[in-house]
């Protein structure tokens, strides 16, 4: 099975950083701008969150940097969806919601104006009683916030909303959200989701619910988190010339208008083009 890169993205741009709070604080800077700068001319904006311990550390960052920005969207307009998620049941500690809400978003909601309408998480297993149906459910909230006619994609037109930012990590095997190497979900195409009933054993819970390639590259921005050295040689393999997808599906990880990887020194380690 060789999937190959889809060209009708934007290249990736790579930012390397000193070290992981150097990332988060760069990310969560640009996210206050371009929603901020977003909302002049939208109506809403969309951001689809990622788990893992640096794409939380993002939103810890978002958090610190609330106290002091005078650069700050306004919330009552901002979406939160994910980009993957655990099935397991309601305020697990091991679902990406938890760890988002204890971050960032309870802080938003008490007191930032967030309403909690405009948090969507994917399904609990309380929800859905297998990741297919947990995929379905979500895809069918991703359409309810879709605009007429849906987002062009490379396999026709996608029911779901216009991400201004998708923020995704990578694991240490090269899977962004939870499409990991050799995985059938790589496959899918011409929808927004897909269940993924075996995740690998060492990467937790297998039971999962995940945007599909198509669904994250009409994000109009993707940006990747990458830190520290076990992430290295997953970021050289990702960025090298002619990857193989299925190998290594961060390769993939790539936005309708910017793709940009965000990496640490260490993670930057074995980068050729850095
Ligand atoms: O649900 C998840 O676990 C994530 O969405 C996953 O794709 C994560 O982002 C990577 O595994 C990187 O995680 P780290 O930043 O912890 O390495």
């Amino acid at each position: 099975m060789e999937i190959s890169i889809n060209t009708h993205t934007a290249e990736p741009q790579i930012e390397v950083y000193a070290d992981r709070p150097a990332v988060t604080e760069a990310i969560a800077s640009k996210l206050l701008t371009v929603l901020s700068e977003a909302l002049v001319s939208q109506p809403a904006a969309h951001v689809s969150l990622t788990g893992g311990g640096a794409g939380i550390a993002v939103l810890t960052a978002v958090k610190d940097l609330l106290e002091h920005s005078t650069t700050v969207p306004d919330w009552s307009a901002v979406h939160f969806w994910w980009g993957d998620e655990r099935l397991l049941p309601r305020d697990d500690a091991e679902r990406n919601e938890t760890q988002a809400r204890q971050a960032l978003l309870d802080a938003l909601v008490d007191e930032h104006g967030l309403p909690e309408e405009n948090i969507h998480p994917m399904p609990t297993s309380e929800d859905a009683a297998h990741p297919a149906a947990g995929a379905e459910m979500y895809a069918q909230q991703l359409e309810s916030f879709a605009p007429e006619g849906g987002i062009p994609g490379p396999h026709g037109p996608l029911n779901m909303p216009a991400f201004d930012v998708m923020l995704l990590g990578v694991g240490p095997d090269g899977h962004i959200n939870s499409l990991f190497p050799g995985k059938d979900s790589l496959t899918v195409v011409g929808q927004t989701t897909v269940g993924e009933e075996d995740a690998p054993q060492q990467l937790g819970p297998p039971l999962r619910v995940t945007l599909t390639f198509d669904g994250i590259h009409t994000a109009q921005r993707v940006w990747t988190a990458v830190t520290g050295a076990d992430k290295a040689e997953a970021a050289a393999r990702a960025l090298a010339a002619e990857p193989d997808v299925s190998e290594v599906p961060a390769a993939n990880a790539r936005g309708a208008q910017e793709t940009v990887w965000h990496v640490d020194r260490a993670a930057a380690e074995q980068l050729p083009r850095v």
